[in-house]
């Protein structure tokens, strides 16, 4: 039997017209939530991406501020900008599109970015905050993840999911995901031996590595739920994920199709971030009574 396809743009579509209706409500007491967003650099994907999260803040009624610089742009007027906008109270979320030219340290310009405006949840101090289970900013993709295992139906306490990748971004933040949803959680990596002596295991898989059909049909258990995080590009110019999607389809019970899975789902996320910032903003400015 074919699987269910997991469409993560309905599903986006669904979440982002709940998000619109709170972001109407605050822009309604002058507290329009607003996304900052700064691309460095001409890298294709990237734009792509960025414009994709601007049309996204118009059409749910969040405003963006696009700040495009070029790839010589040195790490400290980025560091500046970035102060300037942490200065700003008309802005409640930034982001800095990665990845950043070669010259410009990642991590120091996430640190740099306000706790209470890093909407993408990157910085350590988030990291750490889902660690222990306080209140920080989740991780967009990872969240996404989330939401489309949800979408299932299917339980997550007491089931066994393997993480494909250990990335900071990815990988690692799902893994401790879904273990506070009482998953059992096995993140495997490049150095893993026998990829598919897990995989095949699993009642979830993620796939998060980067490279077409890392995950294939003699991988998987009949009726296990798939999510593909992978964006690859094919050699005729076609999107594809990590899964060998056409294959895995007949096996397993839940898969989600790259495009029109997990990318959307990031850019939903980020949109429920900004607007928890800027409800977290307006309740702080609320006169205590
Ligand atoms: N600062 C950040 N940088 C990056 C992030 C991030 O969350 N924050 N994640 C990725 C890229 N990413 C978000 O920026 C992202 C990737 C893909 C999509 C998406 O909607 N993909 C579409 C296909 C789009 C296409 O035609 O290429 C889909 O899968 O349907 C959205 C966001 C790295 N950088």
């Amino acid at each position: 039997m074919t699987a269910q396809r997991i469409d993560g743009n309905a599903l986006s579509r669904q979440l982002r017209s709940a998000l619109a209706r709170r972001a109407a409500q605050l822009a309604a007491h002058g507290q329009q939530p607003a996304l900052a967003v700064i691309l460095v650099g001409e890298d294709p994907a990237s734009a792509v991406y960025v414009r994709n999260k601007v049309r996204a803040c118009q059409d749910n009624g969040l405003r963006s501020i696009l700040e495009k610089y070029d790839a010589s742009l040195g790490e400290a007027a980025l560091l500046e900008r970035i102060a300037a906008l942490n200065a700003d109270p008309g802005v409640h979320g930034i982001l800095v599109q990665m990845p950043l030219p070669g010259h410009i340290d990642p991590h120091r310009v996430i640190e740099a970015i306000a706790p209470a405006k890093d909407v993408d949840g990157y910085s350590a101090l988030c990291a750490g905050a889902l660690m222990t289970g306080l209140e920080g900013f989740r991780p967009c993709t990872p969240c996404g993840c989330m939401k489309l295992i949800e979408s299932t139906g299917q339980p997550l306490a007491g089931r066994h999911a393997v993480v494909i990748g250990r990335s900071n971004t990815v990988g690692k933040p799902l893994a401790l995901l879904l273990l506070q949803a009482n998953a059992t959680v096995t993140l495997t990596h490049s150095a893993t031996p026998d990829l598919g002596h897990h995989t095949r295991q699993a009642d979830v898989v993620v796939a998060a590595v980067g490279r077409a059909n890392t995950l294939t049909a003699d991988m998987v258990k009949p009726g296990a739920i798939v999510i593909d995080v992978g964006i690859n590009r094919r050699a005729d110019g076609r999107l594809c994920g990590d899964v060998d999607f056409d294959r895995v389809q007949e096996v397993v019970g839940w898969i989600t199709p790259v495009p029109g899975g997990v990318g959307p789902m990031t850019i939903t996320m980020l949109l429920e971030n900004t607007i928890q910032a800027a409800e977290r903003r307006a309740a702080a400015l609320l006169p205590s009574s």
